[in-house]
């Protein structure tokens, strides 16, 4: 393996490190890597999960609800995975929403959030209340985003597929906490993906520290005043880390780097010829020692780097100044989402929603609160805003400003179609409930063989006696049924006469 690291960066690292501490550095690469999963404290507590867990697991010591577990283990097989009770995180890589130090309540902006693992850590921090928008201007990777978003069951999310400078009028001052988790040369991920290794060959450095740099630039005029950036990459070219923060620290006085304890410090030093221009403030150079470096012969991790940066609670909402936009953000039928409905039970009669084509229709909710009188115990849309996208409704999360124009991808939860008056519930929908807000519901123990079958996409016989419900409010069995494992919703299901016909769909099944 340590034949295989390409030679530029081999004496690039010799350079940074000196030669003893290269050796140690160098020894890592052959030494087995950690495995880490990342428990979903919104569906289950630490706890209990710890109670009925099937692996072995270790506290990752910088990450709350982080866990090692063993080479050979196969988390991502398991009913628990599909109940998305867990994500599969690389340990150095749950350090930086864990420094974010993010707050029920808050607004939260994930600039660069695909596949979504730190989305789902934001997502677990927030407990359903607040608002989170997630973007990324990868469409394909944007999939999968959504996708680990429904699997944990997040109900406040927003994703857009943008490009940042498209996002800053809308967004101007908005948010209480950023994370970029910024595009980079991966040097950190060399270990555990070799692949990287020919990546880091294509692009250089310098590329990605130009992104780096516009990205910052526009986050900041998306904060609010008094909010906190979280900056992090994998890698370790001092050119996309103690540089960028140095440099923003001279362009926005406005902000502070917190400083970081718990790891290796960031290298001031380092902020010289030939990595660097040697033209940084005393005090922006002082302030990156703040900063933290995860070396992976130093601890059990990949190689990471994260900042965090604060504004003055005084300085003006958008530190950055006005956006600058390109171009006007311009209304992009099809793509936008018109929010017509308030949130009270009155305007929920019939959304104002935009179709394909851009034609208005007004589409009738009566079918959606048919299924709510019939299927929900609670009222989980209640303090949201109902929009629709032609069929389909979402739920969106209070507080969020017009988002006309944006590629909007959900702007909020998914809660399924509308369609020739009947109601048809998303995989999101039930992925978000809990298993007492349903007023009918089967649940399959792990170990019924019933469990992976349903997984499967198989059809499975189920007596009348299986289908729980309060024959004081809802006497039938036949119809829609919220199915978990172990109490934990995994889909929908519809009963009829002993058997249940499988909902769970196509593109999710166990194989
Ligand atoms: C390091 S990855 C993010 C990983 C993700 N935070 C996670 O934990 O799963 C960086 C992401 O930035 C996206 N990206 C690159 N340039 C971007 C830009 N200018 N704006 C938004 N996203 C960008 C890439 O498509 C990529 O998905």
């Amino acid at each position: 393996m340590t034949k295989q690291l390409p030679p530029l960066f081999r004496d690039k690292m010799i350079d940074l490190l000196g030669e003893d501490e290269f050796e140690r550095f160098l020894a890592s690469y052959d030494q087995a890597r950690s495995y880490g999963l990342r428990v979903n404290t919104s569906k289950i507590t630490k706890a209990d999960f710890l109670d009925k867990s099937p692996f072995a697991l270790e506290p990752v010591p910088w990450a709350s609800e982080g866990f090692y577990y063993e080479e050979g283990e196969r988390p991502g097989k398991h009913p628990y995975y599909h109940a998305g009770l867990y994500y599969i995180q690389e340990p150095s890589a749950m350090a930086p929403v864990e420094l974010l130090q993010v707050q029920p309540g808050e607004k939260v902006l994930d600039l660069c959030a695909a596949p979504g693992g730190k989305s789902t850590q934001i997502a677990a921090k927030l407990q359903g209340e607040g608002v989170l928008v997630v973007n990324d201007n990868h469409s394909d990777r944007v999939k999968a985003l959504v996708k680990n978003l429904e699997l944990f069951g997040v109900r406040n999310a927003v994703v857009l597929n943008e490009r940042p400078e498209r996002m800053l009028n809308v967004f101007q001052g908005y948010f209480d906490k950023i994370l970029i988790d910024a595009p980079c040369s991966g040097e950190g991920m060399f270990r555990k993906e070799e692949e990287m290794m020919q990546q880091w060959e294509r692009h250089s450095v310098q590329e990605f520290a130009a992104m780096q740099r516009e990205l910052l630039g526009q986050a900041a005029q998306m904060l609010a005043p008094g909010g906190t950036i979280v900056y992090s990459t994998c890698t370790f070219s001092p050119e996309e880390n103690e540089a960028q923060i140095a440099e923003f620290l001279d362009k926005h006085p406005a902000f502070d780097v917190v400083p970081i304890d718990r790891f290796d410090h960031g290298q001031p030093d380092w902020l010289r010829e030939p990595w660097c221009e040697e033209t940084f403030s005393a005090q922006a150079r002082e302030a990156v020692a703040g900063t933290a470096r995860l070396w992976p012969h130093r601890l059990r991790g990949e190689g990471h780097y994260v900042a965090v940066l604060r504004s003055e609670v005084g300085a003006e909402a958008g530190v950055g100044g006005r956006a600058e936009v390109g171009e006007s953000v311009r209304a992009e039928v099809g793509e936008s989402v018109r929010a017509s409905a308030g949130a009270g039970r009155s305007g929920r009669d019939a959304l104002r929603g935009k179709g394909r084509a851009g034609t208005e229709s007004r589409v009738s909710l009566e079918p959606l609160q048919a299924f709510e009188n019939e299927l929900l115990r609670s009222e989980p849309f209640a303090a949201m805003r109902l929009v629709c996208y032609g069929e389909h409704a979402y739920a969106s999360p209070a507080g969020l400003p017009e988002l006309n124009g944006l590629k909007v991808v959900r702007p909020g939860w998914y809660i399924g179609a509308l369609h020739r008056g009947r109601f048809e519930p998303s995989h999101a929908l039930a992925m978000g409930l809990r298993l007492r807000e349903a007023k009918r519901a089967l649940s399959l123990a792990s170990r019924d063989e019933r469990a992976l079958r349903y997984l499967k996409g198989e059809t499975l016989e189920v007596a009348e006696s299986e289908i729980i419900r309060d024959p004081e409010v809802t006497k039938a069995a036949k119809g829609y049924c919220l199915v978990c494992i172990d109490e934990h919703p995994v889909g929908w299901g519809k009963w009829i006469d002993g058997m249940l016909k499988n909902e769970y769909p196509p593109g999710w099944r166990w194989t």
